[in-house]
């Protein structure tokens, strides 16, 4: 087990289990910076979304590593104000362009823009026929907006990227993604670092000599829930994935649920702000 162990997505295509996010990653040296030093310490995995401004630094940082890109998996995401299909495919090809890129590992639709989103999908469909997404996904949807699109929808999505973190456990996300076979995938994983304080996260810390970020990020691995931590520094980005050295107990497993308070730091898919 390592920052290389990969989860199969349901299109049989992989995905590390553990990646870098970079949303408030300043463009230009700042997120250059933080994409250098996760690959050097061994991340093969980078969350960005046109939304976040930083798409040439990542994939400059990538073009001038060692890393060939192949043994990198990149994800971007079709923000809100792009969506519709021929935007959508217009904001596909600004992506790739900024990030000096042929292809993305997996491309997203960020939120569930009522009204668009499935059209926007259908746009992500021809870009993965394309080859030019290896897989296709959705964020922040709900049951209710995945049930309205596999009505429809001919490729599955891979993954559900969702607001996911000990305060917010998503019981019922995850169980409709189960049952599809669609992976999900955690952002502010950390809770934005905002609870670290907690006092189960601080037992089991001392439990395994750990810190809380390292409990956390070992329950979503352990859970089978992709995570993206992010961090600009690198002793964080080393420590944040220093989980391969202990396990949680089924006991300890069931202590992490009693944190669960429906905390949720971001919008509500449904109460979010589309602007439309
Ligand atoms: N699909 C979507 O709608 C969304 C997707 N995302 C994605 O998910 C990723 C992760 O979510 P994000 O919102 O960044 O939140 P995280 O839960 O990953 O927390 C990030 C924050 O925690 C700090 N931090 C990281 N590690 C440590 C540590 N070991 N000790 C103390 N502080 C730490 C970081 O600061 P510092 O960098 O200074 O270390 C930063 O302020 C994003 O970067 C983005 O890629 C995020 C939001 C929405
Ligand atoms: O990816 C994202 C980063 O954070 C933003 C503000 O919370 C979100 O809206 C967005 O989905």
């Amino acid at each position: 087990m390592s920052l290389r162990t990969t989860r199969k997505l349901n299109n049989g295509t992989e995905i590390p289990a553990i990646g870098l996010g970079v949303y408030k990653a300043e463009a230009g040296e700042e997120v250059y910076q933080a994409v250098k030093s996760a690959l050097e310490l061994g991340y093969r995995h980078i969350d960005t979304a046109s939304l976040y401004g930083n798409e040439e630094g990542v994939g400059q940082a990538i073009k001038d590593s060692d890393v060939p890109r192949e043994e990198i998996f990149v994800t971007t995401k079709v923000w809100n104000d792009e969506q519709g299909y021929e935007k959508t495919k217009a904001a596909f090809t600004h992506s790739l362009e900024r990030l000096q890129m042929d292809y993305v590992d997996l491309y997203l639709v960020h939120w569930p823009v009522p009204g668009k989103f499935k059209e926007t999908y259908q746009a992500l469909e021809e870009i993965y026929r394309d080859g030019k997404a290896k897989a296709i996904g959705v964020s922040n949807f709900e049951p209710h907006h995945l049930e309205e699109l596999l009505e429809t929808a001919e490729v599955k999505p891979v993954v559900n990227q969702v607001e996911l973190h000990p305060q917010l456990q998503q019981q019922a996300v995850r169980e409709f993604c189960d049952k599809h076979n669609i992976l999900v995938e955690a952002w502010a994983p950390l809770g934005k670092a905002r609870y670290f304080d907690h006092e189960v996260l601080q037992k089991l810390a001392n439990k395994y000599n750990k810190k809380p970020s390292q409990i956390i990020v070992r329950w979503q691995y352990q859970s089978g829930i992709i995570t993206i931590p992010k961090s600009v520094h690198k002793e964080r980005q080393r420590e944040n994935v220093d989980i391969f050295d202990f396990e949680l107990t089924e006991q300890d497993m069931n202590a992490m649920k009693t944190i669960d308070a429906n905390n949720r730091l971001g919008a509500h898919p449904d109460e979010f702000d589309y602007g439309v």
